[in-house]
Protein backbone atom coordinates (compact mmCIF):
# COMPACT_ATOMS: atom_id res chain seq x y z
CA UNK A 1 0.00 0.00 0.00
CA UNK A 2 0.84 3.63 -0.43
CA UNK A 3 -0.78 6.85 0.90
CA UNK A 4 -2.38 8.47 -1.78
CA UNK A 5 -3.49 11.69 -0.36
CA UNK A 6 -4.95 13.28 2.36
CA UNK A 7 -8.63 14.78 2.29
CA UNK A 8 -9.55 18.54 3.86
CA UNK A 9 -13.09 20.02 3.70
CA UNK A 10 -12.71 23.57 3.14
CA UNK A 11 -15.02 26.54 3.22
CA UNK A 12 -13.63 28.16 0.19
CA UNK A 13 -12.10 26.50 -2.41
CA UNK A 14 -10.17 29.13 -4.48
CA UNK A 15 -9.13 30.71 -0.75
CA UNK A 16 -7.23 27.30 -0.28
CA UNK A 17 -5.90 26.40 -3.52
CA UNK A 18 -4.25 29.84 -3.37
CA UNK A 19 -2.91 29.12 0.10
CA UNK A 20 -1.59 25.89 -1.16
CA UNK A 21 0.14 26.87 -4.27
CA UNK A 22 1.18 30.91 -3.66
CA UNK A 23 1.76 30.72 -0.31
CA UNK A 24 2.97 26.77 0.47
CA UNK A 25 4.45 26.98 -3.70
CA UNK A 26 1.91 23.70 -4.03
CA UNK A 27 0.72 22.50 -7.75
CA UNK A 28 -2.80 22.55 -8.67
CA UNK A 29 -2.82 18.83 -9.73
CA UNK A 30 -6.52 18.53 -10.76
CA UNK A 31 -9.80 19.59 -10.29
CA UNK A 32 -13.12 17.59 -10.38
CA UNK A 33 -16.91 18.64 -10.11
CA UNK A 34 -19.57 16.49 -9.08
CA UNK A 35 -22.84 18.40 -9.81
CA UNK A 36 -24.99 15.07 -8.14
CA UNK A 37 -23.42 15.09 -5.10
CA UNK A 38 -22.77 18.88 -5.29
CA UNK A 39 -18.80 19.04 -4.21
CA UNK A 40 -15.71 19.73 -5.92
CA UNK A 41 -12.59 18.68 -5.42
CA UNK A 42 -8.94 20.15 -6.52
CA UNK A 43 -5.97 18.11 -6.14
CA UNK A 44 -2.50 20.18 -5.12
CA UNK A 45 0.88 18.69 -4.05
CA UNK A 46 4.45 19.16 -5.56
CA UNK A 47 3.76 16.21 -7.53
CA UNK A 48 1.72 13.68 -8.92
CA UNK A 49 0.75 10.35 -7.15
CA UNK A 50 2.16 7.91 -7.20
CA UNK A 51 5.58 10.05 -6.67
CA UNK A 52 4.16 12.50 -4.01
CA UNK A 53 1.53 12.20 -1.85
CA UNK A 54 -1.46 15.09 -2.67
CA UNK A 55 -3.94 16.81 -1.25
CA UNK A 56 -7.61 16.45 -1.37
CA UNK A 57 -9.34 19.98 -0.78
CA UNK A 58 -12.79 19.32 -0.85
CA UNK A 59 -15.59 22.38 -0.93
CA UNK A 60 -19.51 21.12 -0.56
CA UNK A 61 -21.29 23.39 -2.40
CA UNK A 62 -22.57 26.10 0.16
CA UNK A 63 -20.34 24.89 2.95
CA UNK A 64 -18.45 27.62 4.28
CA UNK A 65 -17.04 26.42 7.88
CA UNK A 66 -16.61 23.48 9.65
CA UNK A 67 -16.79 22.17 13.20
CA UNK A 68 -12.89 21.58 13.42
CA UNK A 69 -13.25 19.49 16.85
CA UNK A 70 -10.25 18.89 18.70
CA UNK A 71 -9.06 15.35 16.92
CA UNK A 72 -6.58 17.01 14.01
CA UNK A 73 -3.25 17.56 14.70
CA UNK A 74 -1.40 18.36 11.32
CA UNK A 75 0.14 18.01 7.68
CA UNK A 76 3.71 17.96 8.23
CA UNK A 77 6.16 19.56 5.08
CA UNK A 78 9.82 18.82 5.06
CA UNK A 79 11.85 21.85 4.16
CA UNK A 80 15.87 22.51 4.04
CA UNK A 81 15.11 25.62 6.47
CA UNK A 82 12.38 26.06 8.79
CA UNK A 83 13.64 29.95 9.37
CA UNK A 84 13.85 30.70 5.68
CA UNK A 85 10.31 28.52 4.95
CA UNK A 86 8.51 30.99 7.66
CA UNK A 87 10.16 34.29 6.47
CA UNK A 88 8.94 33.51 2.69
CA UNK A 89 5.60 32.67 3.89
CA UNK A 90 4.77 35.84 5.82
CA UNK A 91 5.89 37.44 3.19
CA UNK A 92 3.70 35.37 0.92
CA UNK A 93 0.58 36.38 3.41
CA UNK A 94 0.65 32.80 5.42
CA UNK A 95 -0.16 32.92 8.96
CA UNK A 96 2.69 31.52 11.27
CA UNK A 97 1.31 30.18 14.41
CA UNK A 98 4.56 28.70 15.93
CA UNK A 99 7.92 30.38 15.09
CA UNK A 100 10.97 27.98 14.25
CA UNK A 101 13.02 26.18 16.52
CA UNK A 102 13.46 23.31 18.17
CA UNK A 103 11.00 21.12 19.14
CA UNK A 104 10.25 20.73 22.97
CA UNK A 105 12.07 18.18 24.40
CA UNK A 106 14.21 17.50 21.61
CA UNK A 107 16.69 19.06 18.40
CA UNK A 108 14.44 18.83 15.42
CA UNK A 109 13.68 22.52 14.37
CA UNK A 110 9.86 22.96 13.47
CA UNK A 111 6.98 25.56 12.80
CA UNK A 112 3.43 25.44 12.66
CA UNK A 113 1.33 27.36 9.66
CA UNK A 114 -2.49 27.55 9.67
CA UNK A 115 -4.36 27.64 6.84
CA UNK A 116 -7.32 29.77 6.03
CA UNK A 117 -9.65 27.01 7.46
CA UNK A 118 -7.90 26.49 10.60
CA UNK A 119 -5.89 23.04 9.60
CA UNK A 120 -2.40 23.56 10.52
CA UNK A 121 0.23 22.67 8.56
CA UNK A 122 4.40 21.61 10.39
CA UNK A 123 7.39 22.45 8.82
CA UNK A 124 9.90 20.06 9.52
CA UNK A 125 13.67 20.95 8.84
CA UNK A 126 15.68 17.99 7.36
C1 LIG B 1 -11.78 11.15 -5.59
C2 LIG B 1 -11.70 10.42 -4.29
O1 LIG B 1 -10.45 10.65 -3.73
C3 LIG B 1 -12.71 10.88 -3.28
O2 LIG B 1 -12.41 10.97 -2.10
S1 LIG B 1 -14.32 11.23 -3.81
C4 LIG B 1 -15.19 10.26 -2.56
C5 LIG B 1 -16.50 10.91 -2.24
N1 LIG B 1 -16.30 12.23 -1.69
C6 LIG B 1 -17.34 12.99 -1.36
O3 LIG B 1 -18.49 12.61 -1.48
C7 LIG B 1 -16.95 14.36 -0.84
C8 LIG B 1 -18.17 15.17 -0.46
C9 LIG B 1 -18.83 14.65 0.82
N2 LIG B 1 -20.04 15.39 1.05
C10 LIG B 1 -17.87 14.83 1.98
O4 LIG B 1 -17.82 15.95 2.53
O5 LIG B 1 -17.14 13.85 2.30
C11 LIG B 1 -17.17 10.03 -1.20
O6 LIG B 1 -16.84 10.08 -0.01
N3 LIG B 1 -18.14 9.22 -1.68
C12 LIG B 1 -18.90 8.35 -0.75
C13 LIG B 1 -19.14 7.04 -1.44
O7 LIG B 1 -19.61 6.13 -0.76
O8 LIG B 1 -18.86 6.97 -2.65
NI1 LIG C 1 -10.37 10.85 -1.56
Amino acid sequence: MRILHTMLRVGNLQRSIDFYTQVLGMTLLRTSDNPDYKYTLAFVGYGSNPDHAELELTYNWGVEQYDMGTAYGHIALGVPDAYAACEKIRLAGGNITREPGPVKGGSTVIAFVTDPDGYKVELIQR
